[in-house]
C-alpha cells in the first residue's frame, strides 16, 4: 500500500524524530536523496547547469544543501533567492563553499534559467499556502519556457500538499523528490498531474497507521481478489444482479452485465428490458422480466446505468438486505435517508457531474476538490462512495483512508466505460470484498484493462471489458 500523510502529521513526526537526532541530520537526509535524483537526472553532474529556485523556508534549504552537492561534483549551480534576507543561512553557506553562485530573485537569474538543464523547485513545500505569489509565479513561468528538467523539491510549489488542489499558479515539474512520504496532494489531481514522476526518499520519519490517502498496489489488489476453491460452485462464488438498460439505453445493460461476468461472481443475473440484446452478446446470464424482488437470490445488486427515470426499481433495490452499487441514472433516485437507511453496504459510482447533483454544488467545485468532495459524498449518504475522474477516489462511509486509484488512463474517458466499472464493482461485492475493497479493487482493474485496451490509441467500452481477463492475469502474475 502507498501510503500518504497531511502535512500537520509530517510536521509532527519531523519534531519527534529531531529531537533525536543532531541538528540538520533530517534535512541532510533530504537533500542527499534530492541531489541523487538530481544526478539522475542529469545525464552528467560536472559541467551541467543547474538553477535552484529558492523560497524563504526549509524547502530553499533543501534545495540549497542539494546544490552545494551537485557543486561539489562539478555542476554550475547559480541559486534564485525569492527572498535574499530570509533564505536558509546554513543552506547558502554550504552552496557558497562548494562554489555556487547566488542571485537575488525574483528579477536576476532570468539568463540563468534560459540556459538551465536542471531547474530545482524549492520556492514551498509544506508550507506553501495558496496559489504562487506573482514573483514566484514569475519564476515558475521562466523555468517551464526554458525547456529545462524541472525537478520539484517535496512538492510542486503551488500545489495544496494536503488535498491535491491548485488554487492558483503552480510548478509543474517533470518529476518530484519528496521526503519521508507521499503527501495526498502528490497522488490526487489536479495536483498529482504537476507532480510529475513521484520518487520517495526515506528519512526515518515514525508515522501513524493510518494514512489520509493510500493507494493500492498490485500485491494489495492480488491478496484481495476472489478465487474459486475446491469446494466453490456457482452461487457460492456469489451472484450479482444487474438491474441496467432500458429500451432507450440497452448498450448500457451489455455493458454493465459484460464487467459483471469479469469481476468474480459465479453468476450474473440481469433484470430489465434490455434481456434480448444481453442475450445475444452474453448466453450465459440469467435475465428475468419481472421486478427486481422476483428475479431470484443474489449476493449484491448493481442499478442506474441507463435505466432512465426508473426510480422504483432504485428504491426498491435500495430496499433489499444485500451490497448495493448505485450509479449512472441510478444516482438521481438514490434518496440519501433510504440509502442511510441501509444495513447492507452501498456503493455510490458518480462521476464529477453526478457528484455535483448529488452535493448541490457545482461540476467544477467538484474537480478542484476531489478529495474533500469525495468524503462529503461518503459522509452523507453514510456510504462508500467512488467518484470517477482523472484521479478515481475512494471514500468509506466511516472516514479513514481515502483510496486513490494509481492505474487509469485518459482513454478511459470514453461513452459506456462506466457502466463496465459498475458491473464489475458490483460482481466483487457479490463474490464477498466490503465496499471500500470492491470499489477500489474495481477501480483498479478497470483501469489497467483501459490501458490494455487503448495501449496508445482509442479504444470503446466494449473492449475495456474484454480486457479485464488480461488485467486480472497481470495482478495475479500469470
Ligand atoms: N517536515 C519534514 O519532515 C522535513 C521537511 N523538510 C523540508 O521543509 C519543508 C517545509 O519547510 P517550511 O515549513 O519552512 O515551509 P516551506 O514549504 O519552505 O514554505 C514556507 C515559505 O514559503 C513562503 N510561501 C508560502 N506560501 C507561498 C506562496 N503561495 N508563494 C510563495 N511563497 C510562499 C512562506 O513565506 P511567508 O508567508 O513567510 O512570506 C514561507 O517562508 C518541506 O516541504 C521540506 O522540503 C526537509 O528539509 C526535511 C524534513
Ligand atoms: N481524464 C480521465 N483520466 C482517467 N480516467 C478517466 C478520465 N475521465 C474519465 N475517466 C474514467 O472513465 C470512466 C467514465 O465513466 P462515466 O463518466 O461513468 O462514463 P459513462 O457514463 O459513459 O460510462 C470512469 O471510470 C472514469 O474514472
Ligand atoms: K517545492
Amino acid at each position: 500500500m502507498r501510503s500518504a500523510y497531511e502535512a500537520e502529521t509530517v510536521r509532527a513526526a519531523e519534531r519527534e524524530l529531531m529531537a533525536r537526532l543532531p541538528e540538520g541530520t533530517l534535512m541532510g537526509r533530504a537533500a542527499a536523496g534530492l541531489a541523487a535524483a538530481a544526478a539522475e537526472l542529469l545525464t552528467r553532474v560536472y559541467g551541467a547547469r543547474v538553477v535552484l529556485l529558492v523560497g524563504s523556508g526549509d524547502n530553499g534549504g533543501d534545495a540549497l544543501y542539494a546544490g552545494a552537492r551537485l557543486a561539489r561534483r562539478g555542476a554550475g549551480v547559480t541559486a534564485v533567492l525569492l527572498a535574499p534576507e530570509r533564505a536558509h543561512p546554513g543552506g547558502l553557506t554550504a552552496l557558497r563553499r562548494a562554489g555556487g553562485r547566488v542571485v537575488r530573485g525574483p528579477g536576476g537569474g532570468a539568463a540563468e534559467i534560459a540556459r538551465a538543464d536542471l531547474v530545482l523547485d524549492g520556492i514551498t513545500g509544506i508550507g506553501g499556502r495558496g496559489g504562487l505569489r506573482p514573483e514566484a509565479a514569475g519564476l515558475a513561468r521562466a523555468a517551464r519556457e526554458s525547456g529545462a528538467v524541472l525537478l520539484a523539491v517535496d512538492l510542486p510549489s503551488g500545489v495544496d500538499a494536503d488535498t491535491g488542489e491548485v488554487p492558483g499558479e503552480a510548478f509543474r515539474a517533470d518529476a518530484t523528490v519528496t521526503f519521508g512520504t507521499y503527501k495526498p496532494g502528490l497522488l490526487v489531481d489536479p495536483g498529482r498531474e504537476h507532480a510529475g514522476a513521484v520518487r520517495l526518499v526515506e528519512i526515518g520519519l515514525d508515522l501513524p497507521e493510518a494514512p489520509a490517502v493510500q493507494a493500492l498496489q498490485y500485491a494489495d489488489v492480488r491478496a484481495l481478489l476472489p478465487a474459486p476453491s475446491a469446494e466453490s460452485d456457482k452461487y457460492r462464488r456469489g451472484v450479482v444482479g444487474v438491474v441496467a438498460g432500458s429500451a432507450r439505453y440497452p448498450g448500457a445493460a451489455v455493458l454493465a452485465v459484460a464487467g459483471a461476468l469479469h469481476g468474480g461472481a459465479g453468476a450474473v443475473r440481469y433484470v430489465g428490458p434490455a434481456a434480448e440484446a444481453v442475450l445475444a452478446r452474453f448466453p450465459e446470464t440469467l435475465v428475468s422480466a419481472g421486478p427486481p424482488a422476483r428475479a431470484g437470490r443474489v449476493q449484491s445488486w448493481v442499478v442506474g446505468p441507463g435505466i432512465g427515470e426508473n426510480a422504483e426499481a432504485v428504491a426498491e433495490i435500495l430496499a433489499a438486505d444485500v451490497p448495493v452499487l448505485v450509479d449512472a441514472d441510478g444516482l438521481r433516485h438514490a434518496e440519501a435517508a433510504a440509502v442511510r437507511a441501509r444495513t447492507a453496504p452501498t456503493v455510490l459510482t458518480p462521476h464529477a457531474g453526478e457528484a455535483a447533483a448529488l452535493l448541490g454544488t457545482g461540476r467544477a467545485e467538484v474537480e478542484s476538490a476531489r478529495l474533500a468532495s469525495v468524503r462529503a459524498l461518503a459522509d452523507r449518504f453514510g456510504a462508500t462512495a467512488l467518484l470517477k475522474g482523472s484521479t478515481t477516489l475512494v471514500a468509506g462511509p466511516a472516514g479513514g483512508p481515502v483510496r486513490v486509484n494509481p492505474t487509469g488512463t485518459p482513454w478511459l474517458a470514453t461513452a459506456g466505460s462506466g457502466d463496465v466499472l459498475s458491473g464489475l464493482a458490483g460482481s466483487l461485492l457479490a463474490a464477498g470484498l466490503d465496499g471500500l475493497d470492491a470499489a477500489s479493487v474495481g477501480a483498479y482493474l478497470h483501469g489497467l484493462a483501459g490501458r490494455f485496451a487503448a495501449d496508445g490509441a482509442p479504444a470503446h467500452a466494449f473492449q475495456v471489458a474484454e480486457a479485464l481477463g488480461a488485467a486480472w492475469r497481470d495482478v495475479r502474475g500469470e
